[in-house]
């Protein structure tokens, strides 16, 4: 597995080796030892996945401490922009954002430490989208900021007329109220 930094310190993105043969690939998706010693140690304790079809968005999403979560995310199938803004307020890049292709073809994964709001558009017709969390699921704890923040500065690659979102995605607040409403994002 290749480790690729970004912008974002924690943020990265990681290429499996693929091993391709007359019948098609076969790869390690995952590997709790690779992943330890060339990323972090963290326990992974939920998998997700999600169908959604082309122009659809989910995020910018993220749960308060205690149930923070680190999100390692990748595509099965089709083709997404998956972003990463980073929400901690004393962090010397917040409200940065990394945006990165993931796709069925390209395998690559891309690890959000917690600390950071997720999302992701989908450009192909439909996207399989699989990922791990280590934290559980706690709706009670869950926060958003809006995904068309102009302050973020987000390139979702499509028109905002093609965007799909659900009634809730439509109504965050903008990362600087989220701050002061909010309290202490982290
Ligand atoms: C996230 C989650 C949801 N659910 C249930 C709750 C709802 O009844 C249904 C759909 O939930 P939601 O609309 O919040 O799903 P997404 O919009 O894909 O949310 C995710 O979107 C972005 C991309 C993220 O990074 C987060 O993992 C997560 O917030 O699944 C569960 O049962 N467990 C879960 O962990």
């Amino acid at each position: 597995m290749h480790v690729i930094e970004t912008d974002l310190q924690g943020v990265v993105i990681l290429e499996p080796q693929i091993f391709g043969d007359h019948r098609g690939y076969f790869f390690e998706s995952f590997s709790q030892r690779e992943f330890a010693e060339k990323v972090c140690e963290t326990v992974f304790v939920q998998d997700n996945e999600s169908k959604s079809s082309y122009g659809v968005l989910r995020g910018l999403h993220y749960q308060l401490p205690p149930h923070a979560q680190s999100k390692l995310v990748r595509v099965i199938r089709g083709t997404v922009i998956d972003v990463a803004v980073d929400i901690r307020r004393e962090s010397p890049t917040f409200g940065r954002h990394v945006a990165v292709e993931l796709t069925g073809e390209n395998h690559r994964q891309l690890f959000i430490p917690r600390g950071f709001a997720h999302g992701f558009v989908v450009l192909s017709d439909e996207a399989l989208f699989q990922y791990k969390c280590d934290n559980f699921y706690a709706p009670q704890c869950e926060g958003a900021i809006a995904y068309d923040d102009p302050a973020l500065g987000i390139d979702w690659r499509l028109p905002a007329s093609d965007i799909v979102v659900s009634e809730k995605d439509r109504h965050h607040p903008l990362l600087r109220d989220a701050v002061l409403f909010n309290g202490v994002l982290y």
